[in-house]
């Protein structure tokens, strides 16, 4: 019911009856939005039924209503984290809106440590399949969500041909808000991690169990701990999401042209 109430509220205040594609824009990403296009219209998501206050640092807490290509797109400055305290109900809750609102393709962009050798800080990797390490699911009930291709095969072919030197990896959703220990990346590791972060897994549940697609893209901002054996900063993670902004803008413009 809110997420309906919330995407009425979209639709009332952007003028947009229906946005087709939703785009989550998470740590490293708000700058790349500016190269989507300039928004028609803007909401504070506070003034939005169910939307929370999402932390300060990194996050924009704005929701923008863009238009690239007759494709009406929403733009979703920031989220909402398990580990400030918010419900995986209250975290996937932009996501169902959006999709109440008319999305049938969520694009949820993320930072993520990098785990498999050869990742390089700055560079965004396409997810390929996750795994949730929460503990948590935003489904309630005899919810038996198929997970198999949750991350659309062919929107990640579309991405590739768009920038052929990305790759794939599979991402591992923790709670946080702690790094991990350098041997706890060895057990992702050794569970077939590639990446490794504290959100975008109820996203993507929440929208495959609504029928939405799902393409996923993170952001490498940090080797993950004990892969270089430096120590990891917060700071360090934003300042390379601002580096590589260009780059992530002319990706998600060119997939959203599409
Ligand atoms: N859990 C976890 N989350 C992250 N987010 C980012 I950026 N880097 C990391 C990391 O190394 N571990």
């Amino acid at each position: 019911m809110l997420a309906e109430q919330a995407a009425e509220a979209i639709a009332e205040r952007t003028g947009v009856p229906r946005h087709r594609v939703a785009v989550v824009l998470g740590s490293g990403w708000q700058q790349a939005a500016a190269e989507i296009g300039a928004p028609h219209a803007s909401i504070a998501m506070p003034e939005l039924p169910g939307f929370g206050r999402p932390s300060a640092q990194g996050h924009g807490g704005m929701v923008h209503s863009v238009t690239v290509n007759d494709n009406n797109v929403l733009l979703l400055m920031g989220r909402q984290h398990l580990y400030e305290g918010y419900t995986p109900q209250q975290v996937v809750h932009p996501v169902s809106a959006a999709i109440a609102a008319g999305a049938e393709i969520v694009l949820l962009t993320n930072a993520a440590g990098g785990i498999r050798g050869g990742l390089r800080v700055g560079e965004p990797v396409l997810i390929a399949d996750h795994l949730n390490l929460t503990a948590r699911t935003p489904l309630e009930g005899a919810r038996f969500v198929d997970l198999v291709d949750a991350w659309d095969p062919e929107l990640r072919t579309l991405a590739k041909e768009l920038d052929p030197s990305l790759g794939e990896g599979v991402y591992a959703g923790l709670l946080g808000p702690q790094y991990e220990t350098p041997a706890e990346i060895r057990m992702l590791a050794t569970l077939g991690a590639d990446l490794v972060g504290m959100s975008t897994v109820l996203e993507a549940i929440e929208a495959r169990s609504r029928g939405a697609r799902v393409l996923g893209i993170s952001l490498v901002t940090n080797l993950a701990a004990g892969v270089t054996g430096q120590h990891l900063s917060h700071a360090e993670v934003l300042a390379e999401g601002q580096a590589a902004a260009p780059r992530l803008g002319k990706l998600l413009r060119g997939i959203l042209e599409r």
